[in-house]
């Protein structure tokens, strides 16, 4: 039997959504569609919420009208999220380093976040580490990309940690390995970039995910 054929839309109101529609066009039976008002919001099945500058991306959805409509759907859990690096600091409970004045944030995701964990662009890496898929017997490796990369500094009881980054493949010195991927009911997350590498392990298992939830 054809897997169901769902819609994914990528919240397009800032930074790397054009990778993200780019990777998800890759699946057969996906569409894969650029979000940035109320009404195409409502007609996706999932939701990509991509990296970029978490400040400027809660203040386009502001002045945009997304906001609240965001919030709701990310709070109801209903609806599969996979956020990247902004998208996770968006779809976080609580940040820490946010910006001065604060910023809005959508929450949903038990965890909490520091905004720019690693330190400034200047500090941007690559790391290969091991992960663990949802669904895989073994952890495997990953090479993951980090731009001015958030970490993950508390969970809820219900998060899932899928990936954490030893201390030494940190930029900056750190006392334990920190939770760089995460996943919470319909919510997956990671502090890095997959849709900048050839590695569509992420996605694959977001899409599985959506035709789960769709039946
Ligand atoms: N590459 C990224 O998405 C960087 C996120 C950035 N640290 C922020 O505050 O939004």
């Amino acid at each position: 039997m054809a897997a169901p054929s769902v819609t994914i839309g990528v919240l397009a109101l800032q930074g790397a959504f054009r990778e993200h529609l780019r990777a998800l066009s890759e699946f057969e039976g996906v569409s894969a569609l650029p979000v940035r008002t109320k009404e195409q919001l409502a007609t996706v099945d999932a939701l990509v919420i991509p990296g970029g500058e978490s400040t400027t991306m809660g203040l386009v959805a502001e002045r945009s009208g997304l906001l609240e409509e965001l919030r709701a759907m990310t709070r109801a859990r209903q609806k599969p999220v996979f956020a990247t690096c902004a998208g996770l600091i968006m779809l976080a409970q609580r940040a820490q380093h946010e910006k001065t004045g604060g910023q809005p944030l959508l929450g949903g995701l038990d965890v909490v976040v520091d905004r720019n964990f690693f330190g400034t662009q200047l500090q941007s890496f690559e790391a290969t580490m091991d992960v663990r898929l949802p669904g895989d017997e073994a952890a495997s490796t990953c090479h993951a990309v980090f731009i001015r990369a958030p970490a993950i500094l508390e969970v809820g009881i219900r998060v899932e940690v899928l990936a954490t980054l030893p201390v030494d493949k940190s930029p900056r010195p750190l006392e334990k390995p920190c939770i760089v991927a995460a996943r919470q009911g319909p919510f997956l997350v990671t502090a890095f970039h997959p849709e900048l590498t050839a590695d569509r392990r992420w996605h694959a298992y977001f899409v599985d995910q959506v035709r789960a939830t769709k039946g």
